[in-house]
């Protein structure tokens, strides 16, 4: 075993060879696939009559195109029905196991690994999503690929890969009442930027994490890629190891115990070495709001909008275009904005934890009107634990709407999309230009709990006042 972060320990197991180029050839322990970006790789792969290698190491899901609300076939947009007999189709011809809707174990394809335990500590892990950083919560080595590399991963079960830089993220301390794992990720974004983690893989270490429960790290490292970061991961703890315990793929009986002694042999060793080291204190967090355009683009709920000369020469160019397309003046208050749509759900916050966290906060209050407002559990695992703990009917009653899992408004490649200008208050973890299904659509990242507060009040809300 070699010594130093698990970032390096993982990737020297996974080695297969140094290539000509000087990348890794990395094996891929566990391939996660879905309908949007496998459709071309099993063209490639029939073009070139290649097989799967290890079918048993690709497990697929829908989730992208699948409607919240009706699920009957054939899909009423005939495009997304299409994608979902391609992938039935490939899954079906190549021996990978599909958990299709109905099946119990449909979901969002970074929801439903962990909670099967397909998702361990010290694999390396692909999928054709940016997301997957999602799995490094558990000590994995986890990463988004492009359709090419998810054809490289099917035919070899290896990618050819550079190997990243490790910078370690402390945070340090207890998060105050209110605050969230949304808010700490979002405040490292604001901190180091939407690209201050290019080429590196982020280790988010510190007091903070470790109190964190799994559900709460998956949240920060789904977001690493919107810092910049391929990768981000948590050391696996007992945190981990109780999380994963029973679970349908988790080793059992002596395996356990082998792979327990693994998963504690792989942890970063304390004197390990990495490129950069940042700390924060979790005490100076804040729940934290999105004001622009791009995930970086964050504040305290009760700051104002920044104004360009608060801001690094090489933000303000960006700051204009968001302070246009958002319609939001700088210096001027977040608080009070006005809100048309509240959206709790996404790989990033869509998990049972989150549920309940917001259904505390919806509990005897009702949707202000106007507002439209909806809950989307992230998979058919989730939403059948939150119906039988009666969370469901604690949102109908409180005016949103109970859907069916899938991406939903996270991304709108569904039918649930924004109309026009309208504003969302959303859990998910983009708010690119249009990302909600209306091309001048706009969007306001925030904790399950802030939309709840946007939502009960029709507007952009400190968490806080409702405690
Ligand atoms: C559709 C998919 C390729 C995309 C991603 O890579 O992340 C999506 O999941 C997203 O969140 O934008
Ligand atoms: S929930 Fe959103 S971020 Fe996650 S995989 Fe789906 S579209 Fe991508």
């Amino acid at each position: 075993m070699s010594t130093g972060t698990l970032f390096d320990k993982v990737w020297d197991a996974h080695t297969v060879s140094v290539l000509p180029s000087g990348q890794t050839q990395l094996f891929i322990g566990l391939h996660l696939i879905h309908e949007v970006t496998s459709p071309q790789a099993f063209a490639m792969l029939r073009e070139r009559k290649l097989k799967v290698l290890f079918p048993d190491r690709t497990v697929a899901t829908v989730d992208h195109i699948v409607p919240t609300d009706n699920l009957a076939r054939p899909l009423a947009d005939s495009i997304a029905e299409e994608m979902m007999q391609a992938l039935e189709q490939n899954c079906q011809e190549n021996g990978i196991t599909f958990h299709k809707v109905g099946s119990g174990n449909q979901g969002i394809v970074h929801v439903i690994a962990p909670e099967q335990g397909l998702t361990q500590p010290g694999m390396t892990i692909a999928c054709g999503d940016s997301h997957t950083a999602t799995h490094g919560a558990f000590g994995a080595i986890a990463f988004g690929i492009g359709t090419s590399q998810v054809r490289d991963v099917l035919a070899s079960q290896t990618l050819a890969l550079a190997k990243l830089k490790v910078r370690k993220i402390e945070v340090n301390g207890n998060l105050k009442p209110g605050v969230y794992a949304k808010d700490v990720i979002l405040h490292i974004i604001r901190k180091l930027g939407v690209k201050g983690g290019v080429g590196y893989a982020y280790e988010f270490a510190g007091s903070t994490f470790e109190q964190m429960s799994m559900e709460e790290r998956m949240t920060v490292c789904n977001m690493a890629i919107e810092g910049g970061a391929r990768c981000g991961y948590v050391n696996p703890d007992q945190v981990t190891f109780d999380y994963l315990k029973g679970r349908d793929f988790a080793p059992k009986g002596a395996d356990w115990e082998k792979a327990v002694e693994w998963w504690n042999n792989i942890r970063s060793d304390a004197d390990a070495v990495y490129d950069d080291v940042v700390i924060f204190d979790a005490a100076t967090i804040a729940p934290t709001v999105t004001w622009g355009i791009t995930p970086g683009q964050g504040i305290a709920v009760n700051e104002t909008v920044p104004t360009p000369d608060e801001m690094p020469a090489d933000e303000r160019a960006i700051a204009e275009e968001a302070y246009q397309y958002m319609d939001l003046q700088p210096g001027k208050p977040m608080e009070g904005i006005k809100v048309d749509v509240c959206f709790i759900g996404s790989c990033t916050n869509g998990r049972i934890s989150d549920l309940r966290e917001a259904a505390k906060f919806a509990q005897g209050r009702h949707v202000a009107n106007g507002i439209k407002a909806f809950v989307v559990p992230g998979s058919e695992r989730v939403k059948k634990q939150a119906e039988a703990e009666g969370l469901h009917n604690i949102f109908v009653e409180a005016g949103f709407e109970w859907r069916e899992p899938g991406c939903s408004m996270c991304l709108a490649m569904n039918p649930d999309k924004l109309q026009g200008r309208q504003l969302s208050a959303s859990s998910s973890n983009r708010n690119f230009k249009g990302r909600q299904g209306s091309s001048s659509g706009r969007t306001l990242l925030m904790s399950p709990a802030m939309v709840v507060a946007a939502a009960i009040t029709g507007q952009v809300t400190d968490v806080r006042e409702l405690i």
